[in-house]
């Protein structure tokens, strides 16, 4: 028969412990990164009541929806050390980047244009103690103030496809990666984008499940004649 837990857990705590248990098998981290995103998520779920950082729908699975999400990026790309993180919002997946990087000597720089967002990214990295810089800006008119040399630049449900290439353009030096984190609608969005952008994209399904993909790019250059590619699909 199965255990029941004890009366002073609730259920929402059991509910998290084994969401942690099946994002953790997903995407395993060291105990010491586990530790940070323990740390991270306490303050998140302190915040939450005042500031609204992620959907009130999504908490009970806040380590499958978001961390394990966030993980991901990690293990596509595991040899990136400095980072770049458009439109962090509550912090994925720019925060639980900076998680992974603290013990592998990283850095990750997150843009948020909300003060109150940017307030609690800055307070994250400081109880976890992860590497990392906040800009509170808007990113299109500030790109000069992003570091100019970057592994990888990454974006969650911040702004259409198009858009977001056109931010990365600028910031795109030898050896850069691109790597944004999509939903269901990801081939109309790459019908769009490739009307103005020459990209090779591969497509990773995401390993947390649903809809979910990562674009991952390598090269971005302007489009001169209107034109559309097949999008290479990793769907395992
Ligand atoms: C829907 S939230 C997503 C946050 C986070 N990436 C996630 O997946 O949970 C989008 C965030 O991007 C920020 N954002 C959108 N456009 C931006 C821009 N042009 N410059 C800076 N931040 C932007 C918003 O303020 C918001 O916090």
């Amino acid at each position: 028969m199965a255990k029941s837990p004890p009366s002073s857990l609730s259920a929402a705590t059991v509910d998290l412990a084994a969401d942690k248990a099946a994002a953790l098998a997903l995407t395993p981290v060291s105990r010491e990164t586990e530790a940070r995103l323990d740390a991270y998520l306490d303050l998140l779920q302190q915040w939450q009541a005042k500031t609204n950082l992620v959907a009130a729908s999504t908490l009970p699975q806040l380590w499958t929806r978001h961390v394990a999400d966030s993980l991901q990026l990690v293990s596509l790309a595991p040899d990136v050390r400095r980072w770049l993180d458009f439109g962090s919002g509550g912090g994925f997946p720019g925060i639980v980047l900076a998680c992974a990087m603290a013990e592998v000597g990283g850095h990750v720089t997150l843009v948020e244009r909300i003060a109150k967002k940017a307030a609690f990214l800055r307070e994250a990295l400081r109880v976890t103690g992860s590497p990392g810089t906040v800009i509170l800006a808007d990113i299109g008119d500030n790109v000069d103030r992003f570091p100019q040399r970057l592994d990888c630049i990454t974006a969650r449900a911040v702004a259409p496809l198009n858009q977001l290439i056109g931010f990365a353009e600028p910031l795109m030096g030898p050896g850069t990666r691109a790597l944004f984190l999509k939903g269901q609608d990801v081939e109309a969005e790459l019908t769009e984008a490739t009307k103005y952008w020459k990209i090779e994209p591969r497509l990773h399904a995401s390993l947390t499940g649903g809809q979910g993909w990562v674009v991952d790019l390598d090269r971005i250059d302007r489009q001169n004649l209107t034109a559309s590619r097949e999008p290479a699909h990793d769907r395992h």
